[in-house]
């Protein structure tokens, strides 16, 4: 594991966005796995204003690690909030973008999506594998969109499950854990104090740490990395 600690969210967005840039660069065709929630949109911001002409956007194949079970133009949905700060900004081709249909029935859309993973992901352990896999982190451990109370479902079977939110009750689809641990790199970006107490027992593996679905996060034969502003890595010893 890795951490890559910024002074600020504005200088994680650079790092990372940077960090992406090489990764595209140095490849024919790259697989990724975006996270949703309010933290990349920083740093899709910064690659929409800033990575625009380093990025070859055609070698890129976009695929959601979680969705809202909402429509894509409602303000929950993780794809709007892609296509708002990042999509609707480069060149990529429509035929490299694929979205979870949160408005479709969940449990016939996780298989869907589950399905194509196994069509159109290279296969590594006889399992689809991204090249990257980017997550974020809920302030009550979660990740993609296995919940502490749910966290059984990481150890799914499937490659995609319908999960539900713990407070709001909203369905969810996400990938599992087998998925997320076959990726070549899976990559954490975290930032705020709200997040410290939550990262310091992760990455420390103190407190409750594992009751976090987070906690699971350890890449088979890939690399983690953490990307966190000084405010997140704040309590980390
Ligand atoms: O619900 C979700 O939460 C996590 C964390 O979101 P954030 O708003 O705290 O950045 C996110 O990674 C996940 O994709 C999302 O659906």
């Amino acid at each position: 594991m890795k951490l890559k600690i910024s002074k600020t969210k504005q200088e994680v967005a650079v790092d990372f966005a940077r960090y992406l840039a090489i990764l595209i660069a140095a490849r024919d065709k790259v697989h990724i796995a975006l996270s949703g929630g309010s933290t990349p949109t920083v740093v899709f911001d910064e690659l929409a204003a800033n990575f625009q002409p380093d990025i070859d956007w055609t070698k890129v194949q976009l695929y959601w690690g979680d969705e809202r079970c909402v429509p894509p133009t409602h303000e929950e949905s993780n794809f709007k909030m892609t296509v708002d700060h990042l999509i609707s900004k480069i060149d990529i081709p429509a035929e490299n973008i694929h979205p979870i249909n949160g408005e479709n029935t969940p449990e016939h859309e996780a298989k869907r999506y589950g399905q194509l993973l196994d069509s159109s992901l290279p296969t590594e352990n006889g399992l689809p594998r991204f090249d990257l896999v980017i997550l974020g982190l809920g302030d009550d451990g979660h990740t993609a969109s296995i919940f502490p109370h749910q966290i059984q479902l990481w150890e799914s079977r499937k490659n995609c499950e319908v999960a539900v939110h713990p407070e709001s009750g909203q369905k969810r689809i996400t990938i599992t854990g087998r998925i997320i641990n076959n990726a070549n790199i899976v990559t954490f970006l975290v930032t705020g104090e709200n997040k410290a107490r939550k990262v310091k027992e992760i990455i420390n593996g103190v407190g409750e740490f594992t009751n976090y679905p987070a906690s699971l996060v350890r890449p088979t034969s890939g690399k983690l990395l953490w990307f966190l502003d000084v405010a997140a890595a704040g309590l980390l010893t």
